[in-house]
């Protein structure tokens, strides 16, 4: 659906802010890009999108050149900014309706109302933004986007700042796209959505896609989830029958660490026997927590991969 080859931009003051990308998003595919801060993710969709020039490469999309043919190629693109600008007293019938307008697409109440009704604002046609709820709003940037019927979405940061009720709310309205035939570009730091969301996950730092990998694989090589159990009377040493488990003792005999990433589970332990085989040898465990990599410990095993010979 979008070729990326060779992109880079550099700002007018000097700043690199894309260095050499090439990417490849599928058709009918979640792609969550995933980086920190400053990473470029921002830049590079706005150069997808045509709202920034390259400096160096092209983009095609749908195999449309995306300065040469701008007009085929951004009409097949949906962007959802981050926030909605000076719309507070519009409705949101007419907001939603304007944006298919400025594509130059002719009015279409019946597309309106199937992108309203997709997105449960249907009873909110004639509220206006400002009536709205924070979750109600970003839907709203959703059926903006989805006016002019684009096949491909790109969502920046989707759910930057929000509560944890509306982020898993987002999910299911990008999942619910996905079914209807969109691709999805997303923009996300969180690790946790973009393992959630994406088929694919592209990560980026300082410019440079440093990974593009299947979000299953991606986590099974670099992802890994603790669980540390407090036990109630310290242990001297692991008991036999808990070996296969692979557990370390920590918090001089407090503690048991469990490491549960997917190969440990391919290898045939799980939680369940785990707790039934504490249970079994009498070990009584009284609190628990689990940690999972953030995207700092994805970055730094990244750079040490490629530190190492
Ligand atoms: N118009 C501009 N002129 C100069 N530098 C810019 C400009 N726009 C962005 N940058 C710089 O390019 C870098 C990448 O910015 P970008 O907004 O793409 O990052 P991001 O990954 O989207 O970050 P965030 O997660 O904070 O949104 C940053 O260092 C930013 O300061």
């Amino acid at each position: 659906m979008i070729r990326v080859e060779g992109l880079s931009k550099t700002f007018s003051d000097g700043f690199q802010a894309l260095v050499d990308v090439d990417l490849t998003i599928q058709r009918g595919e979640i792609f969550a890009l995933l980086g920190p801060n400053g990473a470029g993710k921002t830049t590079l969709i706005s150069v997808i999108c045509g709202l920034v020039n390259a400096s160096r490469g092209r983009v095609l999309v749908d195999g449309h050149d995306n300065v040469r043919d701008y007009r085929a190629a951004r009409s097949l693109i949906g962007l959802v900014p981050q926030e909605l600008t000076n719309e507070a007293f519009t409705t949101v019938w007419d907001t939603v309706s304007f944006s298919r307008g400025l594509f130059g697409k002719p009015k279409d109440p019946a597309h309106i109302e199937q992108v309203l009704r997709s997105l449960t604002l249907w009873e909110k046609r004639n509220s206006r933004l400002l009536e709205l709820s924070g979750g109600m709003k970003r839907r709203v940037l959703i059926a903006k986007a989805l006016s002019h019927a684009p096949q491909v979405l790109f969502l920046d940061e989707p759910t930057a700042g929000v509560d944890v009720e509306l982020r898993r709310e987002m999910w299911e309205v990008v999942r619910g796209l996905r079914d209807q035939g969109v691709t999805i570009i997303l923009t996300t730091h969180y690790i946790e959505e973009a393992e959630e969301m994406a088929d694919r996950i592209g990560v980026i730092r300082r410019g440079e896609i440093v990974l593009v990998e299947n979000t299953h694989a991606l986590m099974h090589k670099l992802g890994s989830k603790e669980l540390t159990l407090q036990v109630d009377e310290p242990l001297e040493a692991l008991p036999e029958s808990l070996a296969g488990h692979g557990l370390a003792l920590a918090d001089e005999g407090h503690a048991l660490v469990y490491s549960y990433d997917a190969a440990r589970q391919e290898g045939g332990s799980t939680i369940s026997g785990l707790l039934a085989d504490l249970e079994a040898v009498g070990v009584r465990v009284k609190d628990l927590h689990t940690r999972q990599s953030s995207l700092e410990d994805i970055f730094v095993s990244l750079v040490q991969e490629r530190r190492s010979p």
